[in-house]
């Protein structure tokens, strides 16, 4: 298929089915490599879900995926895992530190973080040094998800999946994550595929957004195309949402 931008994700007529019943319905299309791509759709249109194929989570029941034009099958998990960070609206982390936390992603690889490099990483998610030893419990809803950032920093992923990473969070801390996420996409040139409720988010942080609607993929294109949908079903959503 040609595109106009290289892919950093092609999904060919990608379906997933559970207990009978067809979550994804054959989705086709590329996620565009070091771009942000908004993903938008009605609560149960299959959004996660397509988020947990992209670093293995979830296996395609029927149809293709690749990653930088390899099959995702041809990658080993835990290589995939470390070129596809993912940061979750919860930001689960391990009772510990700060630090502790941020070494994990080492740790299990065998390789140990310093502390110097902690606090680079720290650095670029916008957290002093003082946070390297506070208790990740003691931590606001922002600054978990800093930290959660800045762990999927330390693996150097080329790929990162946001899967609502500010529903949780006050003004303040949203902009401060939007901010943060631009930076990071800039300086890192890293892929990201951001899950959205808030349409105006997914229209100013998104370079290109996908609308998804009963397990399909209704449309994609640059994320204006969220200010005057041209598709009806995205209008309808569009309306319903801002309603
Ligand atoms: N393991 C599963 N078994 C059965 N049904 C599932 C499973 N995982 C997801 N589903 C269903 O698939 C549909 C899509 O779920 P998914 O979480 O991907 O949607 P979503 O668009 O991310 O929704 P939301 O915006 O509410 O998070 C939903 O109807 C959900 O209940």
């Amino acid at each position: 298929m040609k595109t106009l931008y290289e892919p950093a994700i092609h999904f060919q007529q990608v379906s997933f089915s559970v207990k009978n019943k067809t979550i994804l319905k054959s989705i086709t299309g590329s996620i565009p490599k070091g771009k942000i791509t908004t993903l938008v759709g009605p609560s149960g249109a299959g959004k996660t879900t397509l988020l947990k194929m992209c670093n293995g989570l979830l296996t395609p029941t029927e149809g293709d995926l690749f990653i930088d034009d390899q099959p995702i099958a041809s990658y080993e998990p835990t290589s995939l895992r470390r070129q596809v960070g993912i940061a979750l609206q919860a930001a689960p982390m391990i009772a510990g530190s700060v630090f502790h936390n941020l070494a994990l992603p080492r740790s299990l690889q065998g390789k140990t973080l310093t502390e110097q490099e902690a606090i680079q990483y720290l650095k670029d998610v916008g957290l002093d040094e003082s946070f390297l030893q506070r208790s990740t419990t003691d931590l606001s809803g922002g600054q978990r998800q800093k930290v959660s950032i800045a762990r999927t920093l330390i693996n150097q992923s080329s790929i990162l999946l946001l899967d609502e990473i500010t529903s949780a969070l006050d003004r303040q801390s949203v902009q401060d994550i939007e901010a943060l996420i631009i930076t990071l996409n800039k300086k890192y040139n890293v892929t990201m595929i951001w899950i959205t409720h808030n349409l105006q988010q997914a229209l100013t942080i998104g370079h290109y957004t996908w609308v998804m609607m009963d397990g399909e993929l209704i449309e994609t294109g640059q994320s204006s195309l969220l200010n005057a949908p041209k598709n009806p079903r995205v209008a309808e959503f569009v309306k319903g949402v801002n309603a």
